[in-house]
This record gives structure tokens, sequence and C-alpha cells, in this order.
């Protein structure tokens, strides 16, 4: 019998274009590549259906005893994201008891909203976790709406100018000063533990893809043009210094952060300590 292949996530957001690029020329060869969006990849991961995924950060706060953190990946922002944003029928400074609609597919970007609101503005509104669309963003009932990915970024390029928008790299840079982690790439403890070679190998795949990705960036791009509601200029900027994917001492330091605030908050228990993979 062969063995299985490792079971490996893979949020399908533009985000992660370089890997998904290098997946497509040969780099996913021996994964078993599941195809989602973060909550359904966050929950397939704890449920034991993944060896490995990149997950919303948060993921990790509040499973770290079942997870392992592999070095190298993430994907964060210094300021502007461009594509996690809130928009809004009012200013964010009169937001209050409000309503506001939070896209189904996110994990990480619900606590950061969260975060700022009550640590930057001094608002509680109500949440709501619910599916959105980019041709009616905000619903009825809503004051506001979160979107994340591709969506987010299809609504930086086109929201109606009658709505306020509010880019949530960019303000957890000004209330923090920090850099944010929004998605890292974990392992379950389960798999690192008892299949360190698999693993290895996952790891150097996600590498070398990426690594491949980026060295052909632009055919990339360009693969993607036909499919997707992108100019190659806003994809050229977007994935040219807006997003970042090292998880440098730098990153780490916005992460640890972004967990302090979290528990200080109450959406997480405690920040957990970093443990990664293979230490
Ligand atoms: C930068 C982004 O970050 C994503 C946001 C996530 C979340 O909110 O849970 C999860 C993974 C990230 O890839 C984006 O949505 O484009």
């Amino acid at each position: 019998m062969p063995e299985p292949l490792p079971r490996v996530g893979h949020i399908d957001f533009l985000n992660v274009l370089p890997l998904a690029y290098g997946y497509a020329h040969g780099g996913a060869d021996g994964l078993a590549i599941e195809r989602g969006v973060p909550a359904v990849l966050n929950s397939d991961l704890i449920a034991g259906r993944l060896d490995v995924s990149n997950v919303s950060s948060i993921l990790y706060a509040r499973h770290a005893d079942k997870l392992r953190i592999l070095r190298g990946p993430c994907v964060s922002t210094d300021g502007a994201v461009e594509s996690i944003l809130l928009l809004s029928r009012k200013p964010i400074e009169e937001i209050e008891d409000d309503r506001i609609a939070l896209t189904a597919k996110s994990a990480t970007s619900h606590a950061l909203l969260k975060i700022i609101l009550r640590s930057g503005y001094g608002a509680v509104p109500t949440y709501n976790v619910q599916s959105l669309s980019v041709e009616h963003p905000i619903p009825e009932d809503a004051t506001a709406a979160l979107f994340i990915g591709d969506d987010a970024l299809y609504l930086y390029h086109h929201a109606s100018p009658s709505l306020y928008v509010y880019d949530l790299g960019a303000e957890w840079k000004k209330l923090t000063g920090k850099k944010m982690v929004y998605a890292l790439w974990v392992a379950s403890r389960r798999f690192a533990e008892q299949d360190a070679a698999a693993l290895t190998r996952v790891s150097r795949a996600v590498r070398e893809s990426f690594a491949y990705g980026l060295a052909h960036k632009d055919a990339a791009i360009r693969s993607v043009l036909g499919e997707k509601p992108f100019t190659y200029e806003e994809l050229d900027h977007y994935l040219g210094g807006v997003i970042h994917w090292d998880l440098t001492e730098e990153y780490l330091d916005g992460l640890r952060t972004f967990y302090e605030l979290a528990a200080r908050t109450g959406l997480i228990e405690k920040a957990p300590e970093l443990v990664f993979a293979g230490a």
C-alpha cells in the first residue's frame, strides 16, 4: 500500500497567488491539496481532516495545544492590506451599538475589527456572522459589513463612493504602530509529532512553491487575468509590496501584540506561546 499523501489546505485567495502558481507548476506533486476559504480550512484542520494548512492567525491562539506553527511563511502587511475592509454607511467614529455584518469566510478579521472598534473608537456594536455579496455589500439591517480576500480587494477598487471604506491593516497600524499577521501555516500537533519526515516534505513544498511563484510573479498574475476581475496593475501593486509573506521577528512582534489585545478584549482566553514545528 502506498503511504497516504499529506492533506494540505490552501486558502483560495489572491493573497497567496505566488504559492498557488508554484503548486500548479509541479510544487503540489505528492500532496493532497484542499482549496477553500479560511473558516472552512480552520475547522478542517482542527477536526483532523487536514494535516497542514494556512489558517486564520487567531485559530492558533484558540487551539495552540493542538497545533504547531511552520517557520517561514505567513500572510501579513505593514499597514494597509486592501483586502480586509469595513464598508460602512456612516463614519467609523459614529459607530456605537449598531449592527455589523461579518463575512462568514473569516476568523482573524472578526477579532481584528472588534479590537479596533473597541480600543480605537470605544464602540461595542452587535455583530452578525453571515454570507455577504459584493453586489449588495451591506445588508439592509446592518450599518456596516466586513469583507476579506478577493471580495474585499474587488470592493477596494469598486465600492460605491457613497460608502465609507476602512482598511483594517491601516487601522491596526494606526492603533498599535505594529505589523499584522493574518494567516499562519500550521500543522496539527499530531502530524508534526508523528510524521516529521512528511512535515519536512510539506514545508519544503510550500517554501519551494512560493519561491517559484515569486520568481515568476509576472506570469502568475497574467495567468489569472482572464478569470479574476482585476487588472494587471491592481494585482502587481497588491502582490508587489502590499502583502508580505515572511514571518520575520518584526511580524512575530505584531502577531504577539494581536494576541495580547485579543486576550484583553476577551476574544481568546490568553495570548499563547508561539510553538514551532520541529523546535
Ligand atoms: C489578508 C487577508 O488575510 C486573510 C484573512 C483571514 C481571516 O480573516 O481569517 C485568513 C487568512 C488570510 O489570508 C485577506 O483576506 O486578504
